[in-house]
């Protein structure tokens, strides 16, 4: 691992020598890997400037994930952003403490962040990674003195105005393509709500022994990631994990929780996880959108709920099981 100083303490040992890191790691996790397939798999391919409501609904049912093309984000602004995030993460670890602050915050170990972007601890298993939170509603407020952020504040705010502007028209398009009205459909999607996630996930010999991040579903109406030629995104499908191959200048869309109630379970919020490379080091640059706040979410399968409600469920099962429970917890029928 190159620029040691700059990982978590936590992470350090991880090159030199594994062995005191770990109990600390969820090694039960692992016991599946040998079920992943080493070969990539064809994503269903889905083009934002002739947006067909079919193999977008083909795609949100069978995969509930796709690789969108022709997404209109300069390639420009692409490499400059993963320059920044490169550069931010190889900052000496304590400079990134110092330097990342409220709206923004700095985090690892785990993805699970409260409101105020604080990483949750509790019952929780180790994750290899670390973070940079960035709530986009909150950057024009935010004043970056400091000329590393300075200019990573501008390209990231860029950045996620192309976002919106993606999500949004994808999640009308879904909505079409589901026969549900917009006007009809409280259980929006609310720009306010979106913020990007940076991660670098540390390479080392652990890479056997512990995930970059855990299965999961996001909570989200639709995340949207970005990774870096690196790889080692994987995703559940027909009972088998699935590498997801990166290819330079598409991004992935996820379909979220959120979208999946709202589809009444038309559309699958798709399991995945996130695995270390021995020899590298991963960036990825994920983006979040949900409902508005105190927006009801109603649906045929779910007691009608709020993001909120959800989010309080997910922190609390988080917190005292060490997993989240998700959907389930909301269903009106819920399995036994
Ligand atoms: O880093 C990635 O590719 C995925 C991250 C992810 O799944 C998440 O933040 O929920
Ligand atoms: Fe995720």
């Amino acid at each position: 691992m190159s620029n040691l100083e700059s990982y978590p303490p936590v992470f350090r040992p991880l090159n030199a020598s594994p062995a005191p890191l770990l109990p600390q790691l969820n090694n039960h996790a692992m016991e599946d890997s040998s079920s992943s397939s080493s070969s990539s798999v064809p994503v269903p391919v889905v083009d934002l400037q002739c947006l067909s409501l079919e193999e977008l609904g083909e795609a949100c049912k069978e995969w509930g994930l796709f690789r969108l093309v022709n997404h209109g984000i300069p390639p420009s602004l692409l490499i400059k952003l993963e320059e920044h995030v490169k550069v931010l993460f190889a900052l000496p670890f304590e400079s990134k403490q110092a330097l990342v602050t409220n709206p923004l915050s700095y985090f690892w170990g785990t993805p699970l962040l409260t409101p105020s972007g604080a990483a949750l601890r509790g019952a929780l298993n180790i994750n290899l990674l670390e973070g940079i939170n960035v709530p986009l509603s909150q950057l024009p407020q935010f004043q970056a003195e400091d000329p590393r952020l300075k200019d990573f504040r501008q390209c990231v705010e860029e950045y996620g105005r192309h976002l919106s502007r993606i999500a949004t028209t994808l999640f009308e398009a879904m909505l079409k393509s589901l026969s549900v009205c917009p006007q009809q459909s409280e259980s929006g999607l609310d720009e306010s709500t979106g913020f990007i996630r940076l991660y670098r996930y540390p390479p080392g010999p652990l890479a056997d022994e512990a995930w970059g991040m855990m299965e999961h579903t996001d909570s989200s109406v639709l995340s949207i990631v970005n990774q870096d030629r690196v790889g080692g995104l994987e995703i559940f499908k027909d009972n088998k994990w699935l590498l997801v191959n990166p290819i330079s200048g598409t991004l992935l869309v996820h379909i979220g929780d959120m979208m999946q109630a709202i589809s009444d379970d038309r559309y699958m919020s798709v399991k995945h996880r996130v695995r270390v490379n021995k020899q590298e080091e991963r960036v990825s640059i994920c983006y979040f959108v949900f409902p508005g706040e105190g927006t009801v979410v109603r649906s045929s399968k779910y007691k009608p709920f709020t993001y909120t409600d959800f989010q309080a469920q997910v922190q609390n099962d988080t917190k005292t099981l060490g997993y989240k429970v998700g959907l389930d917890r909301f269903k009106l029928n819920p399995p036994v």
